[in-house]
């Protein structure tokens, strides 16, 4: 690819999300290796925008989603970061975390796993004892779907009958886990994985459930207190990160069996055994700004995107960022031709198996 590259990123994005991420340190560093984060214009159709060689979105209403997919028809060759149904699973936190359920991998020393819960699609089913099988107070009722909203944000930690009957469903009752009051917090980007400790609910003793009048506590992103006004702050500072080769493993894992390249998950780390985990939640596209020195990260994801090169057939291929087995490698071959750089748009079948589209499109730049 030469020097003087234009990689074009159209960037859909909620406003708040839009000041927060597009900060101008990043959108200059990226600039400066031919990188340009443009955000996507919402009082426009988008097939009406660019043409851009990737779209970077965090939207997720039907009218964003239809537009997508139409501009996907017009540029067939456009990188979408992230794939719209792979996002989608993680609106609902069943289908979230059923995720880490699937994860194929061996368990060292460390152990994960996610919190006993169930599902309560009606108010009814919280007078009847029957929903709580197999749970045992304190819960977390979260609500079922989990798409951004300060809604799907708020929570209650219940911890008796009385505190149950105050909730609306449809939700999740999740058992709460003692963990000492921090979390840890795994941000991936690509193949970049990073993890940071936040504080989180503190312990719960049973004295505590005992005395609880109301049943219940409302809270909501408990995480973003920072430590000033958190009094649980020295906690933080004293607990242990888990493994690094333990959450690159989790983080690797989670990123094939989703289909993501941009999340984070939520970590914790059982009060009671040091080396037992729980994952209790995973969110597309993070704050990601939070993250000390982002715009360097972010920008080599996006310069990884577009310089991923496969070798094929003997020739150096740039791939725009996909991923591709050999079966579509084989079927790239016979589209390969001989002149020097030459852009290749072709839709590939990848199967009913993977997590991502049945039918990929893909530019294949040939560079030598
Ligand atoms: N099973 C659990 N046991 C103990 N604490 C929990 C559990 N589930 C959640 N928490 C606490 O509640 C907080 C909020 O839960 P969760 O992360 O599921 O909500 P969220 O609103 O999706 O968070 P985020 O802001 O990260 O998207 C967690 O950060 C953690 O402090
Ligand atoms: O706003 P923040 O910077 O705190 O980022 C939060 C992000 O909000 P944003 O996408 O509007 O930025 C949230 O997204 P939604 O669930 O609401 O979609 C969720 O991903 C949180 O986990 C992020 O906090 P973090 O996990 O990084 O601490
Ligand atoms: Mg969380
Ligand atoms: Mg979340």
């Amino acid at each position: 690819m030469s020097d003087n590259m234009r990689y074009e990123i159209g960037c859909a994005l909620a406003d708040s999300k839009r000041h927060s991420f597009l900060q101008p340190s990043l959108v200059e560093l990226a600039k400066s290796r031919g990188i340009y984060l443009v955000p996507v214009d919402s009082t426009k159709r988008l097939v009406d925008q660019g043409p851009f060689d990737a779209i970077l979105h965090k939207l997720s209403d039907k009218q964003w989603n239809d537009q997508l997919r139409e501009y996907r028809a017009k540029y067939p060759h456009v990188t979408v970061i992230d794939p719209l149904e792979a996002i989608e699973r993680l609106h609902n936190r069943i289908s979230m975390l059923r995720a880490v359920q699937e994860l194929k991998i061996t368990e060292g020393n460390e152990t994960f796993e996610v919190p006993r819960q169930n599902v309560v699609e009606k108010y009814e089913e919280l007078t009847d004892l029957k929903i709580l099988e197999g749970l045992k107070f304190p819960v977390i009722a979260k609500p079922l779907v989990a798409n951004g909203t300060a809604i799907s944000h708020s929570m209650s930690l219940v911890f008796n009958s009385k505190g149950l009957k105050t909730l609306k469903p449809p939700l999740v009752l999740q058992e709460f886990v003692n963990h000492g009051g921090v979390i840890f917090k795994v941000y991936v980007v690509g193949d970049f994985v990073k993890c940071v400790k936040r504080n989180s609910l503190p312990d719960v003793s049973d004295e505590k459930m005992k005395n609880s009048v109301e049943g219940f506590i409302l809270f909501s992103q408990i995480s973003n207190l920072t430590a000033e006004n958190y009094d649980e702050g020295r906690e933080i500072e004293q607990a242990e990160l888990p493994p690094a080769r333990f959450i690159e493993d989790l983080a690797s894992g989670l990123r094939e069996v989703l289909g993501l390249r941009l999340f984070n998950f939520d970590l914790i780390r059982s009060s009671e055994a040091r080396n037992r985990y729980f994952v209790i939640d995973i969110n597309y596209f993070p704050g990601y700004n939070k993250m000390p020195g982002y715009e360097a990260i972010l920008t080599d994801f996006f310069w990884n995107l577009c310089h991923e090169h496969q070798k094929i057939s003997g020739r150096e291929v740039a791939l725009g960022g996909r991923e591709i087995d050999d079966k579509v490698a084989s079927e790239l071959e016979k589209d390969i031709v001989n002149d020097e750089e030459k852009k290749v748009a072709f839709t590939v079948d990848i199967g009913k198996e993977s997590n991502v589209d049945d039918r990929v499109s893909i530019v294949a730049t040939v560079i030598k």
